[in-house]
């Protein structure tokens, strides 16, 4: 089955998101290719989607952040796309307030997550904004930073305003911060779909490397398991997979359980229904083969 591309565009307040969304849908255009986009913002009022021409699929998600509130009904819309209009590629927008970990849990379902081809979180900085960024909160400094840690391809935007020697430190500095992701410094988000395409680092690659920053695996388990020695196995996790969830099924119970981990912490929902046993891992300078083989071990 041909899976659907995901691209996550990511990147603070104001930066050039919707700028570079608009110029990717008009590349999009010239191509076959069926796009959906979602769009979520922290208003109940859309105020970009207008930005996307009749043709394209939109939908909104309003009245919160993907990351925090409005998760299941993401999870939810996201399933409806995939029955129903089985797109080629999906844009997600996200609020510049947003968490690019936490986008990222959010739409990795166990429901779908083996539909998904995840091909990378895109940051757009604003180059002034990044270079007086000491003015900001230290939480908003912090999510700033985190966008840009955690970023496959970065696009510094508005260099125009920028002297070159500001524009030369701005870049080495955020390379600083990110060794692995493309760097591009342009002027209203110029990049091509192509560009992005080329992007090296999908995630379902990642899940081979052990070298890169954020990564994910998908692990179904095809029989009930020991709880015990599942618990064995959260306990020597190393601490930077960051969240686990999807279902398990254990041999003293006829129902699954909906399973929820993170920061160490798990957690266990009984479900009603016989769902695939899908468990969706994120986690940073992970070597997914050791925890498969572990995981294997715990299904023998
Ligand atoms: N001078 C300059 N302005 C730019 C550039 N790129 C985008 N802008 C402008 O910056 C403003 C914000 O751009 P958007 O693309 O809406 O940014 P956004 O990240 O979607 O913003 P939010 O939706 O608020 O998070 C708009 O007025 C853009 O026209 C650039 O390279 N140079």
């Amino acid at each position: 089955m041909k899976k659907t591309e995901v691209y996550i565009l990511s990147g603070f307040l104001g930066s050039g998101k919707t700028t570079l969304l608009k110029r990717l849908l008009e590349d999009e255009r010239k191509s076959a290719r069926k796009v959906t986009v979602l769009m979520n913002e922290l208003g109940k009022v859309s105020i970009d989607s207008n930005a996307v021409e009749e043709d394209v699929s939109l939908k909104e998600l309003l009245g919160g952040c993907i990351c925090c509130s409005i998760q299941d009904k993401l999870e939810a819309q996201l399933q409806g796309l995939l029955m129903e209009e089985k797109p080629d590629v999906i844009y997600i927008e996200t609020t510049g307030a947003a968490h690019p970990v936490e986008v990222l849990d959010a739409i990795l379902s166990p429901l779908f997550a083996d539909q998904l081809n995840i091909k990378g979180i895109i940051t757009t900085v604003d180059g002034t904004r990044w270079k007086d960024r000491k003015s900001l909160s230290p939480q908003l400094q912090q999510l700033v930073l985190e966008q840009v840690r955690h970023a496959d391809f970065i696009i510094i935007n508005k260099m125009n305003d920028l002297k070159d020697s500001e524009q030369a430190a701005i870049s080495y500095e955020i390379q600083a911060v990110n060794q692995t992701a493309k760097c591009l410094l342009t002027n209203y988000s110029q990049v091509s779909i192509e560009q992005l395409r080329s992007l090296s680092v999908s995630f379902e690659k990642a899940s081979q490397r052990i070298d890169i920053n954020l990564s994910t695996f998908v692990y179904q388990f095809k029989t009930a398991i020991n709880h015990t020695r599942f618990e064995e196995f959260l306990k020597e996790l190393p601490d930077t997979i960051y969240r686990i969830k999807g279902y398990v099924k254990f041999d003293y119970a006829v129902q699954p359980f909906l399973f929820q981990f993170s920061y160490g912490m798990p957690l266990y929902i009984k479900e009603e229904m016989n769902l695939p046993l899908n468990l969706v891992f994120i986690g940073e300078n992970i070597d997914w083969n050791r925890i498969r083989k572990q995981l294997e071990n715990i299904g023998k």
